[in-house]
């Protein structure tokens, strides 16, 4: 057997399978999908099996052999490598790039280097060598001990790193490379009463509340397991053997009459705390031979001690049931298809969401929730684990590597059959998708900013299309290209079908939005951040014990440091960006290098001490609060108060116990929250996106002004929005205020097909890096020509067969950010109407300049779609 494997290295030589023998001892283990350690010149790489055959093409004498496999069960499916070779292909990137991206963290692998002792008698020349003393002592040194490595070496002979470097030219030493997983299973030491036989993968739940669903239908290798032969025996009898024990041994007595009561696996320390004995007194036991104890496998569930309320399915109102039954329709049919579900702020998606899981569920089918990372609160948790409960796996960034690896195992396990998270959940290994839904899939959080640069609703698509499955990407404001795939193209159906829900849940309202001219404010002599009726409006919240939202948009509002008296403004040596200043830890930092210095006290240019500090807007905001509104409570979400776990949690409980009369932030206030007392929502200034160099800035704008507005009066008390802002003309502020979204894209559209951006044209970014500004123009200039020059041409070739192509590249011009890290940055930008063909031109063309850059130590990055043009 013949198995082709993607080597872990993201270079362009490597970015093909690679031919090996696979030993027959792993025949009936090894899987499309697996994770195997393979030689690759001197060492051995991580890779991943795509293709397996009876037979090759290469000589199968000159073929080495997988050397492992990684996992006792392959981590991928056919269809997720199938899904990498796509993922390659669509967006420029690595297949091995592609592949890892659908594995957690945990599962990477990271490369340790050991040092050895060459084998020298295999040389057939050991008498020649002399050897130092100090030679000697570091071969003394390695032979004593496994696995040393490099800095270990260097460490324990902090003089002789020349000397070693010398030895390992003279091939004395040798450097091995092993593999390490960053992450592994937690263990936990289990008590085992005699005679019960358990299977590693069974034991993974021992004394957890969960039941353990069946098998995983997956080999687990045969752990050399005492109880296996403990089961072999006659089983003891434990409560005969409590009675051999002397009187003064009552506690292992306690021990043995429970586990004779209790004839199952439990954790050590769950038996010391509920017998109130401790470790000694049960090793004992085992080492009497009469108990056993080993380690097992264990889950860690940072839900655990939560309980979730179980919830009902609410009867549906007219719009949610006429949605809900074209979905199930479509479920019941296992017909592939993409919904877009246009509903407005508190028309009740999620209640459709949960149903249409249901009904997935109930086929047997397995579904998928993609959610914004910053709206995957305590409450949308809540809301899923209410209704499927323990079927419920989440996966966001703020649990820890092993609490994800965790996750991701009972989705392997098939212990879940509902997975929530953000953007990088789409790649859970279900086998039997049903449905994927993507809540406000608007958010651009949903593309990926590294390589694999991909935008999560497109894989969405793919993997529906390849289960046939059906998708539902729900919004009340739908990003313009999906609203854009809903219209019929020339000549063929529309991509997506488009679902509404007009109206919010019980005939409410959407709250009347007030637009506040701050200019205005500005003449009448009012200097503060607050206008007079947002003012106004908290005074009457505090009175009536309502509660409030204020949003500040985070961009914009960036922390800088600034000399008041010349107007020097801090800056990265190595960015042309401003350095961020960062409270807590009195200093400056890059966001892009993470160059650090300390906080200036007096100006570098001019000598000065008038230094300010500009803290986050946030702060600023809650200052003034403070001094407007003495005593009033007030919650501050915002990067500085989020970074500590379960922090987000802690704020929004408070928010909602009503522990607090404001809850202030950025974004994170915008979405998806639903607290019944919010009657006023007030935006502090409307503008900061709109003034952002970019194309979909007004769309933005749009977009969070409407998402917030859609928290105030979602339930019985009705609400209010004012929006603070310097540009009250602005159509993205006038429709936002109306909730008009037809009437915002009616604006919008016409300016996208004149300019040719999406979504009436597709974008690929092209940034193009390197020390020296003239190289780096030439060679930008000649990459740009020659996409140019090949965009013509496929121009010519499909006109002339009558297909729509069209391909103009723009630039190159200095990006946005023109230097980051010492390197500069130029960019050109390729846009394209039509098929697939401009990618493959720029692929050829990359692949032409691969030899130059390389040489050159040129960097070249691509971005299909991308969000910002940056
Ligand atoms: N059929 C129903 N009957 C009664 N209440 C409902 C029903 N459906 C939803 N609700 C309630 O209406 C409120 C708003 O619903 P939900 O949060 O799902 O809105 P949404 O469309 O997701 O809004 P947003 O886009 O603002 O997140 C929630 O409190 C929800 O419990
Ligand atoms: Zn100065
Ligand atoms: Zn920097």
């Amino acid at each position: 057997m013949y198995a082709k494997v993607i080597v872990d290295v993201p270079a362009k030589q490597t970015n093909r399978a690679f031919d090996y023998s696979v030993p027959s001892s792993m025949k009936g283990w090894i899987e499309v999908g697996s994770r195997v350690g393979v030689p690759f010149g001197p060492r051995v790489l991580q890779g991943f099996v795509v293709e397996l055959h009876d037979t090759t093409s290469v000589d199968p004498k000159r073929l080495k052999a997988v050397r492992h496999i990684l996992d006792p069960a392959p981590p991928l499916t056919e269809e997720l490598v199938e899904l990498g070779h796509w993922m390659s292909e669509t967006y420029l990137c690595h297949e091995v790039t592609a592949l890892q991206a659908m594995l957690p963290g945990a599962l990477k692998a990271k490369y340790e280097r050991y040092v050895q002792v060459a084998d020298i008698e295999a040389d057939g020349s050991p008498s020649m060598l002399l050897l130092l003393p100090s030679q000697e002592r570091i071969i003394d040194y390695l032979q004593r001990k496994t696995k040393v490595k490099m800095e270990d070496l260097l460490e324990a002979f902090p003089e002789d790193g020349g000397l070693i470097r010398d030895m390992l030219e003279e091939g004395l030493l040798l450097e091995k490379q092993g593999m390490k997983d960053r992450g592994s299973a937690k263990k936990a030491l289990t008590v085992f009463p005699p005679g019960i036989k358990i299977k590693q993968n069974e034991a993974a739940s021992v004394s957890h509340h969960e039941e353990t669903r069946s098998e995983a239908g997956s080999p687990v290798p045969a752990a050399e397991s005492p109880a296996d032969s403990a089961a072999s025996r006659e089983p003891l009898n434990l409560a005969r053997l409590a009675d051999e024990l002397p009187a003064r041994s009552h506690k292992q007595k306690e021990v043995l009459l429970y586990l004779s009561e209790n004839l199952k696996p439990i954790r050590l320390t769950e038996l010391m705390d509920k017998l109130q004995v401790g470790a000694s007194t049960v090793k004992g036991l085992a080492d009497r031979g009469w108990i056993e104890l080993r380690e097992v496998e264990v889950m860690r569930d940072p839900y655990a001690n939560r309980h979730f309320e179980e919830t009902k399915p609410l009867p549906l109102t007219d719009e949610q049931q006429s949605v809900y039954d074209t979905i199930a329709a479509t479920l019941d049919r296992r017909e592939h298809q993409v919904y877009l579900l246009q509903g407005v702020t508190g028309s009740g998606k999620t209640e459709v969401y949960l149903q249409a899981i249901s009904r997935c569920l109930e086929q047997g089918r397995e579904a998928i929730v993609l959610v914004p990372e910053i709206s995957l609160t305590p409450q949308m948790v809540e809301r899923f684990k209410g209704r499927f409960g323990d079927e419920v796996a989440v996966m966001h960034s703020r649990l820890s590597a092993g609490e994800r690896y965790d996750e991701w195992r009972k989705i392997m396990r098939r212990q879940v059959r509902v997975v929530i998270g953000a953007r990088s959940a789409v790649f859970v290994p279900f086998r039997k998708i049903g449905l994927i839904i993507i809540d406000e899939e608007h958010e651009s959080s949903y593309k990926q900013e590294e390589s694999p640069k991909y935008h999560a609703r497109d894989v969405a698509a793919w993997r529906a299309r390849y289960h046939g499955a059906a998708v539902v990407l729900g919004s009340a404001t739908p990003s313009l290209e999906s609203i854009q795939r809903t219209r019929p193209a020339a000549g063929a159906g529309s991509e997506y079908k488009l679902l509404m829900m007009p109206s919010r849940v019980a005939g409410r309202p959407l709250p009347p939005v007030h637009i506040v001219d701050m200019r205005e404010e500005l003449r009448s002599g009012n200097r503060s951040m607050f206008s007079r009726a947002l003012h106004r409006g908290l005074e009457q919240r505090l009175q009536k014990g309502e509660q409030t939202v204020l949003l500040l948009n985070r961009r914009g509002y960036a922390t800088f440091v600034m000399c008041r008296t010349c107007g020097f403004v801090a800056g990265c040596p190595h960015c042309d960006i401003s350095l961020t200043y960062h409270q807590v830890s009195r200093t400056l930092r890059c966001h892009y290098c993470g160059y650090a210095e300390r906080q200036m006290e007096l100006c570098p240019d001019c000598g000065s001490e008038h230094i300010r500090h500009f803290g986050t807007g946030t702060q600023r905001v809650e200052e003034e609060l403070v001094k407007l509104f003495p005593g009033i409570r007030v919650i501050r979400m915002d990067v500085d108060t989020t970074t500590e776990k379960g922090s987000h949690e802690k704020w929004l409980t408070m928010f909602r116990n009503k522990q607090a009369d404001v809850l202030l932030g950025t974004q994170m206030v915008a979405k998806g929250l639903d607290f019944p007392d919010v009657t006023l929502v007030g935006v502090i200034a409307a503008d900061t996106v709109l003034n952002l160099p970019d194309f979909r800035s007004a769309e933005r704008t749009f977009q969070l002004l409407t998402q917030v507005a859609g928290r105030a009066g979602r339930h019985t008390l009705p609400g209010e929005v004012f929006v603070q802002t310097y540009t009250p003309e602005h159509y993205s502020v006038i429709t936002a205020s109306r909730h008009d979204y037809d009437a915002f894209i009616a604006e919008e559209l016409p300016h996208r097909r004149q300019l040719g951006y999406p979504p009436y044209c597709r974008l690929i970014l092209v940034t193009i890096t390197h020390e020296q500004i003239p190289l780096l123009v030439r060679t930008a200039e000649a990459l740009t020509m020659r996409l140019r020059e090949l965009g013509a041409m496929e121009q010519g070739r499909a006109a002339s067969c009558g297909e729509d192509f069209f391909m103009d590249v723009l630039g190159p011009v200095a990006s946005p950010i023109p230097r980051i890290k010492d390197r500069y940055r130029f960019q050109c930008v390729v846009k394209y109407r039509g098929e697939a063909s401009a990618s493959r031109i720029v692929s050829r063309v990359l692949d032409e300049f691969a030899e130059r850059a390389a040489k050159e130590k040129m960097l070249i990055s691509v971005d299909v779609d991308p969000q910002m043009l940056m």
